[in-house]
């Protein structure tokens, strides 16, 4: 069953087009990074699935439910992390969180909630205007998950939080996906969903511009590696019918050999060790995440062939 379903979504402020004809589905039970540089129309595609934002065209639904007309209905199962939440600078954290119990209607017990997302004991009852932005989003993370929500929003939720905070809020995404909860998480950093999301969507200009696993984009973008061999004495190497290799130089006593095919690195070391050149070190770079994602987000608006607008998920799920 979707949890989200999203019809030809579109948001226009005047003339700003934030959202443009959006069509997303996320299942019941699924982790699905909504990822897209600032700008792209996250947020407001946030708001539209919460009900914060009506839509100048199409449907949301979220639990079966309209996004907008039966809002009441979808924020009750719903805990929402908003992208930059202030918290009551004159509220303690643990106060936050009995504030969070009343507006659910929930009875969390607040040390258990804030244990969770890792606040200490000692600045439980500290006012949350000394927060630090780490503690902050801990306290926010926290007020989010009271009530045990069935959806569990999180609007850039790594903003503010060090590596150890992004690990322990991964840990807590995985710990909600145990226990059932749906996860929509927005992000600018396709590293962040890595590993918690089976589905990304990638959003540029209010547009759904690609959607696979993490995987799969890094297959569909056949990114490019980069290979550096230092040898003893270098003489030039010719890379003829090993497919993939996009180019080569030579640098004092490094060979640089680039390289889209993933399969080909093995025959491009093997070439130039039999070309008799003694290898004292090989380097292989592949693309990063971010490489893929600024290949996805930064093309020339119809102009790039990393472009895979209207690519359905199949039914049978991440590979
Ligand atoms: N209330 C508003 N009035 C006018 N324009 C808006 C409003 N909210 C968003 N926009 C515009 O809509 C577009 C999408 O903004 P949105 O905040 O949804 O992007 P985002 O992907 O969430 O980025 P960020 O992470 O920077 O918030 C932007 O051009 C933004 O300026």
């Amino acid at each position: 069953m979707a949890v989200i379903n999203l019809d030809r979504v579109t948001k226009e402020y005047g003339r700003t087009t934030a959202v443009d004809g959006l069509d997303l589905e996320v299942e019941s039970g699924e982790a699905y990074g909504f990822l897209g540089p600032n700008g792209a129309g996250k947020s407001t595609t946030i708001n539209v699935l919460l009900g914060f934002s009506k839509a100048t065209g199409g449907r949301a639904e979220v639990f079966g439910r309209d996004a907008w007309g039966e809002s009441t209905a979808v924020r009750e199962r719903t805990g929402i992390l908003p992208e930059g939440y202030a918290l009551y600078d004159r509220l303690t954290g643990r106060e936050h969180i009995e504030l969070a119990n009343d507006l659910q209607g929930a009875d969390d017990d607040p040390d258990a909630i804030l244990e969770r997302v890792g606040l200490d004991p000692e600045d439980r009852d500290r006012r949350a205007g000394g927060y630090s932005t780490g503690m902050t989003q801990r306290t926010a993370l926290g007020m989010a998950l009271v009530g045990d929500p069935d959806l569990l929003v999180l609007d850039e939720p790594s903003s503010g939080l060090d590596p150890n905070g992004m690990a322990d809020l991964r840990g807590i995404v995985r710990e909600e996906l145990d226990r059932g909860t749906t996860v929509f998480f927005s992000s600018h950093i396709l590293d962040q969903v890595e590993g918690v999301c089976d589905w990304v969507g990638i959003l540029r200009d209010g547009e759904l511009i690609a959607e696979d696993t993490v995987g799969g984009l890094r297959r569909s973008m056949s990114a490019e590696s980069r290979i550096e061999v230092r040898v003893d004495e270098p003489r030039s190497v010719a890379f003829d019918g090993i497919g993939g290799v996009t180019g080569h130089s030579v640098d004092g006593t490094t060979l640089r050999v680039r390289c889209r095919d993933p399969g080909a690195k093995g025959d491009v070391i093997r070439r130039i060790e039999d070309s008799g050149m003694e290898m004292r070190d090989i380097k292989i770079q592949d693309a990063s995440l971010e490489d893929l994602f600024a290949a996805y987000t930064d093309y020339e608006s119809g102009e790039s062939e990393n472009r895979i607008t209207g690519e359905k998920r199949t039914a049978e799920g991440p590979a």
